[in-house]
Formats: C-alpha cells, structure tokens, sequence
C-alpha cells in the first residue's frame, strides 16, 4: 500500500536556518508537490497540546444535544457562518454525513460580498472561541513559512507571496464524524459519504486529524485512492485550487474525500484552510520551462479573484443553497 511522503519544515520554520538548509527542503517540497500534492508535515512547532486540544474543544461542543448546537445554525447566518447538522453540507449534490462549525477570517459584514461578516461562537465550551483564535494565529504564521518553501520550491525569491497572503482569509472547519453506517440505518435520503469527492479551494489545507483510521482518502495522478491515515505529531496538508491556478497545474490541487465506516466511533477533524487575501488576483507565474522537466507546460489558466471562487463554492455548498438564491445571495 502506498503511503504519503513527508515533509520536514523545520528550515522554514526556525529563525536563522542556513540557506542551504531552506534549499534541500525546498527542493524536496518541489517534488511533493508535483508528484502528488498531499503530505504529512513534520517540524512544524505547533505543540501537541494545541494540537490536541482542538479534538477536546471540538469533542465537547458537539457532544450537546441538537438544539444548544443549533443555537449557532449557519441558517441564522447570513453569512455562512456556525454550525451545520448533519447531512446540511453538500458535495456534488449529495448530502455529505458529518457536522461542523465553519469559521472564516472575522471581518465587518459588507454588501460587496456575502460571507464577509462576523463568526457565531457557542457558549459552551466556555473558552472555545479564545483557544480557537490563538490557533487561527499560529496556522497562520505555520501558513506562511510554508508558503516561503513554495516561492522558492518554484524557483521564485522567498518572499514572493507574501502580499498576496498578508491578510490571509483563513477558513476553518471543525468537524464532527459520525459512522456512515448510522445514515443508512436512520433511513436518511441522499447520502453520499462522510464528505464527498472535492478539492479544497486556496493555497494550503492543514488538517489536523484524530488517530482514527481510513477515514481519508486521497486520490493520485493515476487515479488510485490513498489511504491519508493520521501520523502522529503531523498535520496532513494538501494543496489547494489557487496553488495548481498559479502554477498552471505543476502542483496538484488534489481529490480527496473522507468514508468513516470502520467503526462505532466519532471521527473529529480540525481543516485549517490557509488562503490567499480576498482580494488577490491569482494569475499564471512566470515559471521556467525546467521546473515542468518531462511534462507537458499547459496554456496559462484565465487568472482569478481568489475571493470570487470561494464565494461561488461555498454558495454552493448547502442543502438550503436554494434559498439564499431566492434572498438575493447569488
Ligand atoms: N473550505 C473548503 N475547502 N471546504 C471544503 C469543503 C468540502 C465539501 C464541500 N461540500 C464541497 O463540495 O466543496
Ligand atoms: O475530515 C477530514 O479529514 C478532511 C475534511 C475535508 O477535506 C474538508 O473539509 O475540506
Ligand atoms: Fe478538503
């Protein structure tokens, strides 16, 4: 069985690393990228208490019956904000079996564009809100040194993203689980899998998952599916739309879904979306002929707005979807 490569950051990550240092592991990130698109990160510094806590915060919150979490239902939110029951989210037209609170970068609501706004917290668990922005801030700060491997695994100066992700518009899900075998015996209509077939939509996808097993699935260039089984100690990241737009498909914005079949147990999963800022035009880089070595360079993608495609995804991604095309939403 095939198994995803991993990463080491630690270069990108502490202060003062060798050039050289930044080099090897740049290159390494090169081939990782264009071979498959998805990895475990290790040296990354987050500390496991951080990454723990997420699972008991997230735990807790949906371990409250229906109506406390629904307190916070997206269907409150203009702006596709809060809590989601299961089997609301939907992947290409089929209801996805799993709950989640959806978060975005805080912003004042504003008519320009509908999901900017404000995120729904719940009351409970009591410190949920603060142990989740210092976990926005220090994504964040993981996204960006993984970014500066990226600008020079393309061959680009460090700092080459930087004011295209300054105002990063972060995105996070936190998500709860339930076997699959439990849509099937409460008779629910439309199911398709836990979360079906997609790819994500930014640049970098951190997901933080619990020690459950095949329960993520990632397909490769051949079109095998890949068991993205959690390794202890790393984030399981992969690459976004807006990577593979600006490399005009040498990176992989990979497919991926997620199937919790294999036990009676509640899977929780933590998706960290590191995304460009709202406003960036994404268009081709200039990249060398030599980085595309073997494959064929395509045409240049037609350049994109990043908030543009995540605004017509994400309106696409409820069950409700159809009323808020009626409000005017779309
Ligand atoms: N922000 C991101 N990337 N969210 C990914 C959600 C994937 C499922 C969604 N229903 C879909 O069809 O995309
Ligand atoms: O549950 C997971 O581990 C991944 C979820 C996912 O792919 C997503 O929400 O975009
Ligand atoms: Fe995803």
């Amino acid at each position: 069985m095939k198994e995803l490569p991993v990463v080491d950051i630690s270069a990108f990550v502490k202060p003062d690393s060798s050039f050289e240092d930044k080099e090897k592991t740049a290159k390494h990130v090169h081939k990782v990228c264009s071979e498959i698109g998805f990895f475990y990160l290790v040296g990354h510094g987050i500390s496991d208490e951080v990454v723990n806590g997420a699972h008991t915060q997230a735990r807790e919150f949906f371990a409250q019956p229906k109506e406390v979490k629904d307190e916070i239902s997206i269907r409150k939110s203009p702006h596709f904000r809060g809590y989601q029951c299961l089997g609301e989210n939907v992947t290409k037209s089929k209801r996805d079996w799993h709950e989640a609170i959806d978060l975005y970068k805080d912003v004042p609501p504003n008519d320009s564009n509908p999901i900017h706004g404000h995120n729904q917290w719940p009351e409970k668990p009591e410190n949920f809100r603060s142990f989740f922005e210092n976990y926005d801030q220090q994504m964040d700060k993981l996204g960006r040194s993984v970014m500066r491997a990226i600008a020079m695994s393309l061959g680009l100066e460090e700092h080459y993203f930087d004011k295209y992700i300054n105002d990063s518009y972060m995105c996070m899900r936190i998500i709860n689980y339930p076997p699959l075998s439990d849509a099937a015996e409460q008779k629910e209509e439309n199911v398709g899998d836990s979360c079906g077939v997609h790819c994500d939509y930014g640049l970098l996808t951190f997901v933080n998952q619990d020690s459950t097993k095949n329960a993520l699935w990632v397909q490769d260039q051949s079109g095998e599916w890949i068991s993205a089984n959690p390794l202890p100690g790393s984030f399981t990241v992969n690459l976004g739309d807006m990577l593979k737009l600006w490399t005009s498909n040498l990176y992989q914005s990979t497919p991926h879904k997620v199937i919790h079949t294999n036990s009676k147990a509640q899977r929780t999963s933590i998706p960290y979306f590191f995304e460009p800022n709202f406003d960036a035009i994404i268009s081709p880089l200039p990249l060398s002929d030599s980085l595309f070595e073997g494959k064929k360079k395509p045409e240049p993608f037609q350049p994109k707005k990043y908030g543009d495609h995540l605004t017509s995804k994400v309106l696409g991604n409820f069950t409700f979807g159809d009323t808020l095309v009626k409000k005017g939403y779309n």
